[in-house]
């Protein structure tokens, strides 16, 4: 069983990953793209302002796997932004733990 196994880890092992990639910065990896790239950031946010449309479109088609799906690329390149700015998911699980 893999760490991701859990279903409450995904989320710390997707992060890991994350960190790996841009500590590592291997050649094959679309990750290590974002960290290598010139215009790194400006694509990650690129990304994730494309993603947020696509998540509000998809809600108001009212299509539930369109939304899951872009959801999941938009919380991946939110990682992968707080990763760019130093920050950890640990960081956002303590904002979101001091509203809870
Ligand atoms: N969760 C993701 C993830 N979500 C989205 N993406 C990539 O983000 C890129 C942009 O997404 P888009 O939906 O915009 O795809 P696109 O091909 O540009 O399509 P259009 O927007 O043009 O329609 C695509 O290349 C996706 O593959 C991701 N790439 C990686 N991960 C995770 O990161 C891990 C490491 O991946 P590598 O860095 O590739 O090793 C993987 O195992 C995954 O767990």
């Amino acid at each position: 069983m893999t760490e991701a196994d859990e279903p409450e880890a995904v989320l710390d092992a997707l992060f890991a990953t994350i960190e790996d990639r841009r500590d590592r910065l291997p050649e094959d990896s679309y990750t290590a793209s974002l960290f290598t790239h010139e215009k790194g950031e400006n694509a990650t946010l690129e990304k994730i302002g494309e993603e947020t449309t696509e998540v509000v479109l998809a809600a108001k088609d009212g299509d539930d796997p369109e939304l899951l799906a872009e959801s999941a690329d938009l919380v991946y390149h939110l990682l992968v932004l707080l990763a760019m700015k130093g920050l950890t998911v640990d960081d956002l699980r303590d904002e979101l733990e001091d509203r809870f």
